[in-house]
């Protein structure tokens, strides 16, 4: 490995452990910046908002908006209040949002996976269906957790791959495999994203930022898992890495 890697920021959790909140990220996004993307993880804290954004993204050459089991609060896409005991994670919801905006703006490569993918449709105005499972029309997006990591991560369905974008150009080909962790789903696109992907029931997969140079993709799948035995998730984040590399030859340091 190259001693200069690019600098990947890695969006963490606020969860509460015990009596003190704890800012983690799971090991397999770390893991997938590093064997995927070739980068150097980074994690950054979500501490709601308080620390000015551009001083973190003038040193960074990408920004990885992970996955989480928490749900991204529905006052913020004007969805009806969730139910007693949903888990939600305020002070992500506070840094990520606005980091998506300002990442994009200042030409910093953006991937976001699976609560991150939210995140993204949020931040341009989308919606969430808060419970796909309760929706007609779509498959089962869940996984079974009583189920070994191997089948809650394995293949859960095929996606299409949209001609012309970002997936197809790193991928090379119209349809995939992926694995599917979620209970909430692309409702309304937001403003400015340009669909990548679809499930067989319609369900947007992924999408790009429209009008940006940079790479700006999310995905509601999985990708950062065992990466290096995926050639599908690999080309992801092979694609997300040298976009980051680009950044690194040209941000100031
Ligand atoms: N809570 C949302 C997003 C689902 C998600 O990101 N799952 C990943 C959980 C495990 C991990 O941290 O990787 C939903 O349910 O749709």
């Amino acid at each position: 490995m190259s001693a200069d890697l690019p600098l990947i920021g890695v969006v963490a959790c606020n969860r509460q452990l015990g009596l003190h909140p704890f800012n983690i990220v799971g090991e397999k996004y770390l893991l997938g910046v590093v064997n995927g993307a070739k980068g150097w993880p980074l994690v950054i804290p979500s501490l709601g908002g308080d620390l000015p954004i551009s001083a973190i993204l003038a040193r960074l050459d990408g920004i990885l908006f992970t996955g989480s089991p928490s749900n991204v609060e529905p006052h913020l896409y004007a969805g009806q209040p969730s139910e007693l005991g949903t888990h939600h994670d305020p002070k992500r919801d506070a840094t990520a949002l606005p980091l998506i905006h300002a990442a994009i703006a200042a030409g910093v490569p953006v991937l976001g996976i699976c609560r991150g993918f939210q995140e993204m449709n949020v931040a341009f105005g989308g919606s969430l269906h808060q419970k796909l499972y309760e929706v007609d029309g779509f498959i089962e997006h869940r996984e079974d957790n009583t189920a070994s990591l191997d089948v809650q991560y394995g293949v859960s369905h095929s996606i299409t791959v949209e001609p012309g974008g970002v997936i197809h150009e790193a991928w090379g080909r119209n349809s995939a495999e992926v694995n599917s962790l979620h209970t909430q789903g692309v409702e309304r696109l937001g403003d400015g994203l340009r669909p990548e992907a679809y499930a067989p029931d319609g369900l947007v997969e992924a999408f790009s930022v429209i009008g940006t140079k940079e790479f700006a993709l999310g995905v509601q799948w999985h990708p950062e898992w065992k990466v290096n035995e995926n050639s599908f998730y690999l080309s992801i984040f092979n694609a997300f890495g040298d976009a980051c590399r680009r950044r690194a030859t040209t941000r100031v340091k």
